[in-house]
């Protein structure tokens, strides 16, 4: 792989439940050590399209490569072994089970075993409110706290890419502020970083370049030089619905 070869490369990629498909032939990049965003509305295809890429979901049609390599063909958790870490809407955590259980359970492949120590100690560093809480179950854990969590689990896995899919769900502006900073932390070191969100703010502040999904499809590619402002896309996506 040279330095040039994007992180993922997605094309055409098509996929959906039952009779209906989703994903109606979605195509974009990320760069070798890039930021991007998918923001679009409720229910438009960006948890599937996350889904589909780490193979929870079988792709339809299409093409998926990660660091040059396709991997549509390949089991999740072999696609967790090459390091491209999914970090699912929150609430995903076993209940019974420690913080410090947890983030241990999630270095299960080969790679991340060997970086346990160096991992755990960054991810305790990096949420301070997690190490004050080690012993604590998941269940009793607030939201920001099961986000810090996830997101902790995604990194005790070694990740040589992250996708996280809205993290700031249910968070306070305290909080989403706190996370804003982690995810920065993160991605400062060179870990290429795919964010779906819906709080226009959040992403704007964290992304290099920025797509917004439609009905399955990219309708649109916005570069943070092109400086479209938060007024217009709200405008671009909900105005023309009178939503
Ligand atoms: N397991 C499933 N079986 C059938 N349909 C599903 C399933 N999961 C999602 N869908 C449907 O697929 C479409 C896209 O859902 P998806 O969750 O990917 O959207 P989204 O853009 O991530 O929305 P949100 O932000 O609300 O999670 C929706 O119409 C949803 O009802």
């Amino acid at each position: 792989m040279s330095n040039n070869t994007n992180a993922l490369e997605i094309a055409g990629l098509r996929a959906g439940y039952d009779a209906s498909d989703v994903l109606l032939g979605m195509s974009f990049h990320v760069g070798p050590t890039e930021r991007v965003g998918l923001f679009g509305p409720n229910g438009h295809g960006k948890t599937t399209l996350l889904n589909t890429i780490s193979r929870v979901i079988r792709p339809r049609a299409g093409d998926v490569r990660f660091m040059g390599e396709p991997i549509d063909q390949l089991a999740p958790q072999k696609i967790v072994a090459r390091g491209l870490i999914h970090v699912p809407q929150a609430n995903r955590l076993f209940p019974d089970m420690q913080i410090m259980e947890t983030l241990e359970l999630a270095a299960f492949t080969p790679r991340a075993r060997e970086e346990l120590k160096t991992n755990l100690d960054y991810v305790l560093n990096l949420f301070p409110r997690l190490a004050e809480r080690r012993r604590q179950q998941c269940k009793t854990l607030s939201g920001g706290e099961r986000q810090m969590l996830s997101i902790g689990a995604g990194l005790m896995c070694a990740p040589r890419m992250l996708m996280l899919d809205e993290p700031t769900l249910g968070l306070s502006p305290k909080l989403k502020d706190e996370l804003a900073e982690a995810i920065s932390e993160i991605s400062s070191r060179g870990i290429p970083l795919l964010l779906v969100e819906q709080d226009i703010a959040f992403i704007l502040s964290l992304v290099d370049r920025m797509y917004l999904v439609d009905h399955g499809e990219i309708r649109r590619e916005i570069n943070r030089s092109g400086e479209l402002d938060h007024q217009e896309i709200m405008d671009m996506y909900f105005g023309s619905e009178g939503a």
